[in-house]
């Protein structure tokens, strides 16, 4: 499940709860999907942290629940749309490991704050599958084609400070990202939706050298995945 609070200061948290690692089952997808609109309609919300339980954020989806359904009436891209749609800032707050869908769903997110300690990574290829949920969209958006290319085939998890490096996390800490990310939330949301509304389009569509991200469709998907694989196409190889 997820967990809504309403904390004071004008801030909503969004904890995701699925033990051990918090996956992303439908359960969760549709508790994180009913908490932003929570979040969302609320008009004393201002900002949004999504964090999740236990010291850990997500390691993607619950790959138990690939074994029982072969098709999903939830998309976790259609949550990622709805959260870069929408006006409040979002803030991921990263412990742990943010893997697959949840670095997915931390990349819809405005800004990730993670531990010092916490590992991110892309690890579908391991499953035969591709990012589906946004993450070839965003990914190569913030870090750039190659770098995203070299996460998402080699599936390998990188440090958070190699994430910062690369621009993947905004901000590392060595005490609670959740605190943190609280803080952040409650001194950005003092912000006009409007002046965030006009900063996160133009960092998202309009001043990115990729074009704006319409490439929110299986046909991008796999128009992204023939790029990959299709040999003198990509990064000169
Ligand atoms: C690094 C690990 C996470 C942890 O490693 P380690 O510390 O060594 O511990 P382990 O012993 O390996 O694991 C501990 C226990 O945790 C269980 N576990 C681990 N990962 C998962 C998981 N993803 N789901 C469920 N359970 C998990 C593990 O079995 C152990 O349990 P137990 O103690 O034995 O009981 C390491 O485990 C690891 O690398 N895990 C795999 C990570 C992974 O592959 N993640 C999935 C990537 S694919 C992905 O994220 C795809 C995203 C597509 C979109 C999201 C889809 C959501 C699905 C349903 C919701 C709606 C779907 C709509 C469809 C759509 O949106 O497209």
């Amino acid at each position: 499940m997820a967990e809504f609070t309403r904390l004071q200061n004008c801030l909503a948290l969004i904890r995701l709860r699925n033990p051990p690692v918090n996956a992303i089952s439908t359960t969760v997808a549709r508790g994180i999907k009913e908490s932003l609109q929570k979040a969302i309609t609320d008009d004393t919300v201002k900002a949004i942290v999504i964090c999740g339980a236990d010291g850990i954020f997500c390691a993607g989806a619950d790959i138990r629940e690939f074994k029982v359904h072969k098709t999903f009436d939830i998309q976790l891209g259609d949550i990622v749309d709805e959260i870069q749609r929408n006006k409040k800032p979002v803030v991921a707050a990263i412990q742990k490991l943010a893997l697959g869908g949840g670095l997915e769903l931390a990349l819809g997110c405005h800004y990730r704050i993670a531990h010092a300690e916490a590992q991110v990574g892309f690890p579908e290829v391991t499953l035969g599958i591709l990012p589906g949920a946004r993450g070839t969209q965003l990914l190569p958006r913030l870090v750039g084609v190659p770098a995203a290319l070299d996460l998402i085939i080699s599936g390998r998890h990188i440090s958070a400070n190699e994430a910062l490096k690369l621009g993947i996390i905004d901000k590392i800490v060595n005490s609670d990202p959740i605190e943190e990310s609280i803080k952040f939330a409650q001194r950005i949301s003092g912000q006009s939706s409007q002046e965030l509304q006009m900063t996160s389009d133009m960092v998202a569509d309009k001043s990115s050298a990729l074009g704006p991200p319409k490439g929110y469709t299986s046909k991008a998907t796999i128009e992204f995945f023939f790029y990959l694989t299709v040999p003198g196409l990509c990064c000169g190889m």
